[in-house]
């Protein structure tokens, strides 16, 4: 190998391409483009490919579409012989569905295998972008490829829900206002993904439970003080609850928007003011209504050499996950702060359908 990039970095590549609006090629036999960044010069090079191209999109996405997902998870909507940018981008898209609902009716396919769109649909998640993708079969991929200079990646790699391992950087005394004796801790995956931090407040006993709190990142309400969700008091309140107790980490998590980017979020917004609900929003985008992955914030645990926690959450799944990640959780500690006239309906809607306790 030598110098080449593996597989887990050319994989790190094509999310970078796929957000560039740059093609990728999966071994299996296809060329996929993001419906997010396609341009009309790429479009019309594919078009002029010939072939049977299809925009593949969640079932979520294609429920709203009312287009059939044959496919279970995923479905394969035939692209129309004059497709255009704008019909690629209004079906992938939800931000225009009320105002222009007639989009179909959709032709969905029903034979052949769906692997390759699967994996599509995963990178295309990956790398942040809305969760639908144009997909085009070719004979030769490894030509394909070299022909166009394309990042070419192993399907099944793309699908593959294995935890890449996390590195410890480096570590700083940080003090802070809720204690002097905070510590930020750097850790970064392998796979080329987001850094994740961890905030050791005093120095806790690896041998028993430590108070700790797994954090989704919240740019609006971390950094911004917006009234929409209870984060930024929830951050804040854990900090100080550990700089009372004298002990504790604080995980900074980078999965903003549970785990679909700040830009997916702020769409998810735009639909919720058009009003449907936190989990609405995200399946009509074509998002599970929770894409984070807890199996960090354990890793993380496991690392700094802690194996039981006390965790301040309102979320009973952050504590399975926990348990089923093996950080045995002694006790969940209630973290009711930041309830405001904003996000009352967030909050209930957390309770009545994420399983969140109020
Ligand atoms: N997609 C989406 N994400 C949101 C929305 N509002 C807040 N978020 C994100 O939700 C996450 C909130 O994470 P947490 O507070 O750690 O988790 P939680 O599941 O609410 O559980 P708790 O531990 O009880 O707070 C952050 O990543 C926010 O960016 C929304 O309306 N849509
Ligand atoms: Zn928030």
């Amino acid at each position: 190998m030598g110098f080449s990039p593996d597989i887990t970095e050319r994989l790190a590549r094509a999310r970078a391409d796929l957000r560039m609006g740059v093609p990728v090629v999966l071994d299996g036999g296809a060329v996929v483009l993001a419906a997010e960044t396609l341009d009309a010069v790429r479009l019309a090079h594919l078009r002029g490919l010939g072939g049977d191209p299809v925009l593949a999109v969640t079932s979520w996405r294609a429920e709203t579409l009312k287009a059939r997902a044959y496919d279970g998870d995923i479905a394969r909507i035939t692209l129309p012989s004059d497709v255009s940018l704008t019909w690629v981008r209004s079906v992938a898209d939800p931000a225009d569905d009320l105002r222009a609902p007639m989009k179909g009716p959709l032709q969905t396919q029903r034979d052949g295998p769906a692997d390759l769109h699967r994996a599509a649909i995963a990178l295309t998640k990956a790398a942040r972008l809305l969760p639908a993708a144009v997909v085009l079969p070719i004979d030769d991929a490894t030509g394909f490829a070299a022909n166009h200079n394309l990042t070419l990646v192993p399907a099944d790699a793309a699908v593959d829900d294995g935890l890449s391992p996390l590195n410890p950087i480096i570590s700083a005394r940080l003090p802070l206002e809720v204690s002097e004796a905070g510590r930020l801790h750097i850790f970064r995956p392998d796979d080329g993904a987001e850094e994740h931090y961890a905030v050791e407040i005093g120095q806790p006993d690896r041998s028993k439970p430590v108070l700790s709190r797994l954090h989704s990142a919240c740019f609006t309400g971390d950094l911004l003080g917006s009234l929409k969700c209870d984060c930024g008091p929830q951050l804040r309140g854990a900090l100080a609850q550990m700089g009372a107790e004298g002990a504790g980490v604080l995980l900074y998590l980078n999965q903003e928007g549970r785990g679909i980017g700040l830009a997916n979020k702020m769409r998810a917004y735009s639909l919720q003011d058009q009003g449907f609900d936190t989990v609405e929003a995200n399946h009509r985008l074509g998002f599970e209504d929770d894409e984070r992955d807890f199996r960090i914030g354990a890793e993380i645990l496991k690392r700094m050499g802690f194996s039981q926690a006390r965790l301040l959450t309102n979320n009973p799944a952050k504590v399975a996950r926990m348990e089923s990640c093996g950080v045995h959780v002694t006790e969940r500690v209630p973290l009711k702060v930041g309830a405001n006239e904003h996000n009352h309906a967030y909050l209930a809607t957390k309770a009545a359908k994420s399983g969140h306790l109020l």
